[in-house]
C-alpha cells in the first residue's frame, strides 16, 4: 500500500485542465516556449480523438471499408459474389492496436519529458487564482479549460433506462451487433451506421429532424441514397417512442407523419449530439461563466475571468480535433506571445468519412445567400472525371459556392478521399491562393483531383470563350505569320 502523501502546493505559468487534443497541443506548445506548465487529466490522455472518438472511428471505418470492397470488386470483374467473413473481435483488436500506436504520442511519458508536470486527478477550481487536483493546490498566471465534451442522452421516455451505447463504450464491443439502432443522423451516427452495416449489422437510423444537418442538401442527398442503398433503414422526421428492452434485445416504435413502424433492435447507440463538460469543476468559484452550448469565450478565447482561456469542445464552438488544435495556437499567441490573436472559422474544413466522404469548407450556399444576397454556384460532377469511371464511382461532385463578383466563400466536396481534397479550396478561401491559380495549375491525369481545376476553370470559361477573345484571337491571326 502506498503511503498517503502530504498536501503540495504548485505555482506556475500555464494549468491546462484536460489532456486531450486541446490541452494537449496548448499545453506542448507553452512547454516549448519556456512557461512552466503544470497539466491536469482525469482519465486517458489523449481525451475523446484517441480513445473514444476519430482514432477508433476512423479504423473500424477502415476495416468496414475493406469488408466493403469484396461486395463492389465483381463491377470491375475481380471474384465471385462472396461476402467476406468478419472476425468482429479481430476488428476490435485492429482498433485498439491502432489506438496503442497513437497513444505513446499523447503520453504522460511524452508529455513529462516536455518538462510538464502531469497530475492524472480531477482539476476543481477552488477561487479564481487557485485549483485543486488531488492532493495538489495549484496556482498559475493563466489556466486554460479544455475539457471536452460527451455525447448527450436525449429526452426520450425509456432511453437513458436501456443505458444506451454511446461513443465511449460502442469500441469496446467484442461481438458485432445483430442490429444497431442508432438515434441521430449527425456524422457521429452516420459514420457509425455505414460502418457497422458493412461489416454485416442490420442498421436502423433514427432522426427526429434531418440527417447530417451542417451540410448542403446535394450532399446529404445523394448520401441518403448511398445509404439506403447499402441496405440502411433511415427515418428522417421521426420520432423514438417508449424504447425498453425485449427478448432481442430492445423494442420501440418510430413514428413519422405518415407511418408508424415498431421495431426490434439488438443494441442502440445514441449520437444525437454533444454536451460541453462545465460541471463539478467549480467555474462558478472562478468566475467563468458557462451557458447550454459550453463556455463563453470571446474572440481571443477569453473567458469572463481574464486569466482563464477555454479551448476546443468546451469553448462552445465547431467541434472537431482540427478546431482543437487552432484553439491552442490563439492561446499560444495571446497568453505567451502578447497578440491579440482572434478566432476566424471563414475557411473552416469539415469532413464526414462515410464512402463517398462528403468534405466541406467555409459557407454553405444558403448562408452566402443570407448574408450576399446573389451568389454563383458551380458544380462540376465526378461523372466526368476519367479517374471516377476507371474506378467506378461516379456519384459525387464539387460545388463551389462564389459571391457574384467571383470571391469563392464555401466549397463542399463528395467524393472518395474528397477529405484530402478540399484543403486547396480552404486556401482559396483564405485568399492565399487564388482562383485563377487553381483554375491554371498543371493537374497530374487521371487523379479525383482535376475535379476542382475543372470546376476553378468552369468559372473563366464564359471568359476564355467570350466575344472580346475571339476578336482578340481574329486579330492575332491576321498579322502571325
Ligand atoms: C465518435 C467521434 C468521432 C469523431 N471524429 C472526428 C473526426 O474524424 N475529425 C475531427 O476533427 N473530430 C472528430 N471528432 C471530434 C473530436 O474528437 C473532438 O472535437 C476533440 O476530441 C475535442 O478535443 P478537446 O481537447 O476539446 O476535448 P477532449 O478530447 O474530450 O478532451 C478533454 C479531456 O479533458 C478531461 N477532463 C474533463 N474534465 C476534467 C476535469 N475536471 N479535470 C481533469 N480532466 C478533465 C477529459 O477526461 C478529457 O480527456 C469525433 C468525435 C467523436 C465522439
Ligand atoms: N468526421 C468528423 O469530423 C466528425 C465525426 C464525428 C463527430 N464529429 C463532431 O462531433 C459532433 C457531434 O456529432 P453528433 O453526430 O453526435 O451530433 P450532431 O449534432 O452533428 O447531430 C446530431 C443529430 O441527432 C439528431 N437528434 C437530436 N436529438 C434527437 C432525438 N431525440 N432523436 C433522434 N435524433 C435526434 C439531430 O437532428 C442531428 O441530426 C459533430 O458536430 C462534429 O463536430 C466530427
Amino acid at each position: 500500500m502506498h503511503a498517503k502523501l502530504p498536501p503540495e502546493s504548485l505555482s506556475c505559468d500555464v494549468c491546462v485542465i484536460g489532456g486531450g487534443s486541446a490541452g494537449l497541443s496548448a499545453a506542448a506548445g507553452a512547454a516549448q516556449l519556456g512557461a512552466k506548465v503544470v497539466l491536469i487529466e482525469r482519465g486517458a490522455m489523449g481525451g475523446d480523438c484517441l480513445n473514444t472518438g476519430c482514432v477508433p472511428s476512423k479504423s473500424l471505418i477502415a476495416a468496414a471499408h475493406a469488408a466493403h470492397v469484396f461486395t463492389c470488386a465483381m463491377a470491375l470483374g475481380v471474384g465471385d459474389a462472396i461476402a467476406p467473413k468478419i472476425d468482429f473481435e479481430a476488428v476490435h483488436h485492429h482498433i485498439h492496436g491502432v489506438i496503442g500506436a497513437i497513444a505513446p504520442h499523447d503520453s504522460v511519458e511524452r508529455f513529462e519529458g516536455m518538462g510538464i508536470k502531469v497530475i492524472k486527478e480531477m482539476a476543481r477550481f477552488t477561487s479564481p487564482t487557485e485549483l485543486v487536483a488531488g492532493r495538489h493546490r495549484i496556482t498559475a498566471r493563466r489556466f486554460v479549460v479544455a475539457t471536452g465534451s460527451r455525447a448527450v442522452v436525449p429526452p426520450v421516455p425509456g432511453l437513458r433506462e436501456l443505458d444506451p451505447l454511446t461513443n465511449e463504450t460502442i469500441f469496446d464491443l467484442i461481438e458485432r451487433p445483430d442490429h444497431l439502432l442508432v438515434v441521430g443522423g449527425g456524422p457521429i451516427g452516420l459514420e457509425m451506421a455505414q460502418a457497422f452495416r458493412r461489416l454485416g449489422s442490420e442498421v436502423t437510423i433514427v432522426d427526429v429532424a434531418g440527417i447530417l444537418p451542417r451540410d448542403e442538401p446535394e450532399a446529404v442527398e445523394l448520401i441518403r441514397g448511398v445509404l439506403r442503398d447499402e441496405g440502411i433503414v433511415l427515418h428522417e422526421q421521426a420520432k423514438l417512442i417508449d424504447p425498453k428492452r425485449s427478448e432481442a434485445g430492445v423494442s420501440a416504435t418510430i413514428e413519422t407523419a405518415m407511418n408508424r413502424y415498431e421495431i426490434t433492435a439488438s443494441h442502440v447507440l445514441v449520437a444525437a449530439g454533444r454536451k460541453a463538460n462545465v460541471e463539478d469543476m467549480g467555474l462558478e468559484l472562478a468566475g467563468v461563466k458557462f451557458g447550454p452550448k459550453g463556455i463563453e469565450v470571446d474572440g481571443r478565447l477569453r473567458t469572463s475571468n481574464s486569466r482563464v482561456f477555454a479551448l476546443g469542445d468546451v469553448a462552445g464552438g465547431p467541434q472537431f480535433t482540427h478546431i482543437a488544435g487552432y484553439h491552442a495556437g490563439i492561446f499560444i499567441r495571446n497568453a505567451m506571445f502578447g497578440l491579440p490573436a482572434k478566432v476566424d472559422y471563414s475557411a473552416l474544413p469539415w469532413v464526414t468519412y462515410l464512402d463517398p466522404e462528403v468534405a466541406h469548407v467555409g459557407l454553405t450556399e444558403a448562408e452566402v445567400r443570407k448574408a450576399h444576397g446573389e451568389v454563383t454556384v458551380i458544380v462540376e460532377h465526378m461523372d466526368d472525371n476519367d479517374r471516377a469511371q476507371a474506378e467506378r464511382r461516379t456519384e459525387g461532385f464539387i460545388k463551389l459556392i462564389l459571391t457574384k463578383r467571383g470571391k469563392v466563400l464555401g466549397a463542399t466536396m463528395v467524393a472518395p478521399h474528397a477529405g484530402e481534397m478540399i484543403s486547396v479550396w480552404g486556401l482559396v478561401i483564405s485568399g492565399k491562393v487564388k482562383l485563377a491559380d487553381v483554375a491554371s495549375m498543371i493537374a497530374p491525369y487521371p487523379t479525383l483531383a482535376e475535379i476542382s481545376k475543372r470546376a476553378a476553370s468552369a468559372y473563366f470559361k464564359p471568359k476564355l470563350f467570350g466575344r472580346l477573345p475571339k476578336t482578340w484571337v481574329g486579330l492575332v491571326q491576321r498579322v502571325l505569320p
